[in-house]
């Protein structure tokens, strides 16, 4: 029975990997309930979290990556029970912190073959094998004799990639990646990860609303803790087409008009001031009609204006 159940457990590890997160709480020493009760189901591709700072998104990518403990709740990556059999996670998980040093000294390849070695890759020509083709998936084979030191935020990052990579990980875990990354880099780090998405369960916790706008077929927000919405994404935006409502105005007048609406944004375009509110109906006063964008389900999600009617737990 348990050798079957291996065996199963093999198979189940050549294909993509769904992840169901069930009711789980984390509340830190000083009282701060970073996650409240969250039950999420991940399936496959790539999965955008969407949160503001302080959402709790950290927290919850690092249980995930079995690097914390929880209070309470269960997660389960098909049948690997993520929150016990940490060792099984281990093997099939690559992650990228949000915040990750590296030695500058030491060149990129050294650095990324050191990995390897740690990763189990003992045979040195498959080793090499491994980490150039790393190297060339990530755009840094050219600058692999180069020191770590010297290297771009973008390049640091798909550094990142490149050793989140070894393995052959079918979940990866990606926080706020492009944080600090020119628009250049940011396209270049997109299509890093679009490539990945293919074929592996890749979650990417940001609080950067394009960057799950770009890449994710699925996604969730949350915030203060609390799972606020989840889906489609192109459903999720679907839902709030009709309900997005537009003007331009003197930003002096915000307060009057956030009195007399339900103003979800506020931002400048080319020096005017536009203003979003979210209305199941026209709310007159000069509004016109927008397209609602994943900025709107954002920004209205986290205004509290709008909800999902299904359940996220699948
Ligand atoms: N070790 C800790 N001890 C106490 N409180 C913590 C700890 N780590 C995080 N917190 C608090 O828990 C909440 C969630 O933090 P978390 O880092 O998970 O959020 P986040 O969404 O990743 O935000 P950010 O993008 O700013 O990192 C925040 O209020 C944070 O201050």
């Amino acid at each position: 029975m348990a050798l079957q159940k291996q065996g199963l457990r093999r198979q189940n590890r050549g294909i993509n990997m769904e992840l169901r997160i069930s009711n789980l709480s984390k509340t830190y020493a000083n009282g701060v309930v970073a996650l409240d009760n969250i039950s999420l189901t991940i399936p496959a591709g790539m999965f955008g979290l969407l949160g503001p700072n302080g959402a709790g998104k950290s927290t919850l990518m690092r249980t995930l990556a079995t690097l914390q403990e929880c209070d309470a709740g269960s997660v389960f990556l098909d049948d690997i029970d993520v929150l016990d059999e940490k060792d099984a996670v281990r093997r099939v998980l690559g992650y990228l912190p949000q915040d990750f040093g590296l030695y500058p000294k030491v060149t990129a390849y050294e650095m990324l073959d050191h990995f390897a070695l740690l990763k189990g890759l003992s045979n040195r020509n498959r080793r090499r094998e491994v980490v150039d083709g790393l190297l060339q998936q990530t755009n840094l084979f050219e600058v692999r004799h180069q020191r770590l030191g010297g290297f771009s935020g973008g390049m640091r990052q798909r550094f990142g990639i490149a050793q989140a990579l070894l393995g052959d990980p079918k979940l990866i875990i990606v926080d706020e990646p492009t944080a600090g990354l020119d628009p250049q880099e940011r396209v270049r780090f997109h299509n890093l990860l679009s490539d990945i998405g293919d074929d592996k369960t890749v979650i990417l916790s940001t609080h950067i609303v394009s960057d799950v706008a770009d890449l994710c077929a699925n996604m969730a927000i949350i915030n203060q803790g609390h799972l606020l919405l989840c889906g489609p994404t192109q459903e999720l935006i679907h839902d709030v087409s009709d309900k997005i409502w537009a003007r331009f105005i003197d930003k002096r007048d915000l307060p009057s008009f956030q009195i007399r609406h339900p103003v979800i944004s506020s931002r400048l375009l080319s020096g005017r001031t536009l203003i979003h509110v979210y209305s199941e109906t026209d709310p007159g006063d000069g509004f016109e009609e927008a397209l609602g964008d994943l900025e709107d389900v954002y920004f209205a999600t986290i205004a509290g204006r709008h909800r999902a009617d299904a359940s996220c737990d699948a």
